[in-house]
């Protein structure tokens, strides 16, 4: 089958946008990872697909596939690049849409400088709602708010970690570290995707304060590893650290591919995500039928 896609990228987390407005593709899982695969497919961390309203007072259905083929509830850089993929496509004339995801909705809204401000909705802090299993855990009650420690091992080392837990309607781990640049990414965040204690997985935040208005973050994302960015992960980090009585409403997120701009007001307020969206090529390609 051939297929038309359209490459971006929102802070250097990559993506493939699939047009699935006039017609469904019907793509299996091991499709989507072809398409995502940096060698054999075009290569992303995530393939979006834009699917015409499903309802009253929305714009647009939402799917997104991480690069491993399985499908999600959110993703923040994927939201800003749907807005941008919608109003240059001609999908849409409006500033700002409705976009219906697994975990709810969402709304992109073009900025005055091409950048992308998205309500992502209310952070989720019931732990059964993340998923994560708290049982035979004491909460660490550090400031206003809690984090769990998580006995990760591997053959070479048993290591206790202290995580603050939630969804932004996917789910996330986030520990605070001293610098990014030296934190055990590579080992560790693997072990905290895949922990029994996550039913669904997780994404595994590495958080360093800067000031209380500044962070600088990497997420191993569950499904995709390590990315220069992600959305969701640093609206995760900022409310974390906000709860944690360590930032202010408003904080700059340095991650390895740009700068995101988080803001959260507390409790029950939707957490806003500013940044870049940005078009690099579109293409056809032969999908297998068997990848
Ligand atoms: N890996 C994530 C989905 C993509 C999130 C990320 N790319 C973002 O910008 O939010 C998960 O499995 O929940």
């Amino acid at each position: 089958m051939r297929i038309r896609f359209t490459k971006m990228q929102g802070a250097g987390n990559d993506f493939v946008v699939l047009d699935e407005t006039r017609g469904t593709l019907g793509l299996t899982p091991a499709q989507y990872r072809f398409l995502g695969n940096r060698h054999f497919g075009v290569g992303a961390d995530q393939i979006l697909t834009v699917r015409p309203s499903p309802g009253p007072d929305i714009d647009f259905q939402y799917v997104i596939h991480n690069s491993d083929g399985g499908e999600v509830e959110q993703c923040g850089n994927g939201a800003r690049c749907f807005m941008r993929f919608v109003r240059e496509r001609g999908l849409t004339t409006k500033d700002a849409v409705r976009v219906q995801t697994l975990s709810g909705v969402i709304e992109p809204r073009m900025g005055e400088d091409g950048r992308v401000t998205v309500d992502m909705g209310a952070p989720i802090f019931e732990t059964e709602k993340v998923p994560f299993d708290p049982a035979g855990l004491t909460p660490q009650h550090e400031g206003a708010w809690q984090t769990w420690h998580l006995a990760l091992s591997t053959h070479a080392e048993e290591a206790i970690i202290a995580v603050a837990v939630l969804s932004m309607g996917n789910p996330h781990a986030v520990q605070v570290v001293g610098n990014v640049d030296t934190a055990p990414v590579a080992t560790q965040g693997p072990l905290i995707e895949h922990h029994p204690r996550f039913p669904q997985r997780v994404n595994a935040g590495f958080m360093q304060i800067v000031s209380r208005s500044q962070i600088r973050l990497r997420v191993f994302e569950r499904g995709a590893g390590e990315t220069l960015a992600c959305g969701t992960g640093a609206c995760a980090a900022v409310v974390s650290g906000i709860r944690l009585g360590l930032l202010d409403p408003r904080v700059d997120v340095e991650t390895r591919g740009g700068r995101l701009t988080i803001e959260w007001a507390g409790v029950g307020q939707p957490v806003f995500m500013t940044g870049p969206a940005v078009t690099v090529f579109e293409g056809d390609i032969e999908v297998p039928e068997q990848p």
